[in-house]
């Protein structure tokens, strides 16, 4: 079966020359229809420059992106991006944030359809009762349903989460956890998680892959497996030997790129050679009894190198 996304060879980098870092490395992944696929890695890793590749607002400087077989070229409808920071239109109530990406895609609907399309996705996030809210009025969860709802309503064929909840307290992270891994459940539509919170990759996801940071750029780890059925319970699976196995795996192989990619920096200390002051001359505040003041020219520069891990 053709994967709907694949990603073939690809690295990714920034600025030029001295102020050049490789961000991404001989990235290789291939998502299927239907796939439920976290990405977990540490900050600054490079989650979101993938993310960002795929979903065409970035294009790899070597190897190749593609969706459904065609290069990625840009940002598509096919392609429905929640990221962090809710991104909601401040004057806009719940109902009329989501009514715009319906507006946009479906103009051909009539207003009703349009107006029940909406409705049905703020119903699916549970927002139906804030409806006419303005973001203002509500919590950092309710906003991130917002922006789930939005998104799903535009019927993307694969939806990228770049790491929807980290702003979110631990309580309703959990909560809207399970809300969008049941939203999956009934939709399947294909889902890309990324994620730096282990619990969260192993509990949604149906397969995690570990981006681990490296001296020329983060490179994709092996994928760890998650076979257990869903509906998925959190209490038992964090009660769970299997479940407990999995985190173990899965942070042992974290830190251990970690631990091999932090860099060797050699630094150069310039020791000037000034001589020790004689305490013991008498002082004099003349003008013209000053000694002259040493010149930077004029000082032996020894190199001391220090290895700093
Ligand atoms: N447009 C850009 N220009 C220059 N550097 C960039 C750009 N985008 C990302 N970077 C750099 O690439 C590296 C990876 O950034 P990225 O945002 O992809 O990491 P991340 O794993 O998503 O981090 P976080 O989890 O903190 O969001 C960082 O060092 C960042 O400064």
């Amino acid at each position: 079966m053709r994967p709907i996304v694949e990603l073939s060879g690809v690295s990714k980098g920034f600025g030029r020359g001295f102020s050049r870092s490789e961000v991404l490395r001989d990235i290789n992944l291939s998502v299927q229809e239907g796939d439920f696929v976290s990405i977990i890695g540490y900050s600054g890793t490079g989650k979101s420059t993938l993310i960002n590749l795929i979903a065409g607002l970035q294009k790899p400087d070597t190897g190749s992106a593609m969706m459904d077989g065609a290069p990625i070229t840009g940002p598509g409808p096919e392609r429905g991006i929640v990221f962090q920071n809710y991104s909601l239109l401040p004057w806009l109530t719940v109902t009329e944030n989501v009514r715009l990406a319906v507006d946009q895609i479906f103009p051909s609907l009539s207003e009703k359809e349009r107006a029940e399309h909406a409705s049905k996705y703020i119903d699916m996030v549970k927002l139906t009762p804030a409806s006419a809210k303005l973001p203002r009025e509500l919590s950092g969860g309710m906003r991130q349903r917002v922006s789930v709802a939005r998104t799903l309503a535009a019927n993307p064929r694969i939806l990228l989460l770049d790491e929807p909840l980290s702003a979110l307290d631990a309580l309703t992270r959990a909560t809207l956890q399970d809300e969008i891994a049941e939203i999956w459940q009934a939709n399947r539509t294909t889902v890309i998680w990324i994620t730096n919170d282990p619990d969260e990759a192993l509990l949604v996801a149906d397969r995690v892959i570990p981006l681990l940071p490296g001296r020329e750029g983060a490179t994709l780890g092996s994928e760890i497996p998650v076979a257990i059925e869903r509906p998925r319970d959190r209490r038992e699976l964090l009660r769970s030997p299997d479940f407990k196995d999995l985190k173990l795996q899965l942070v042992d192989t974290l830190l251990g790129a970690k631990k091999d990619s932090t860099p060797l920096v050699t630094k150069k200390l310039a020791a000037p050679d000034i001589l020790p002051e004689d305490l013991g001359k008498k002082r004099s505040f003349s003008l013209f009894d000053r000694p002259a003041p040493r010149r930077r020219s004029q000082l032996q520069r020894e190199e001391l190198k220090i290895e700093v891990s």
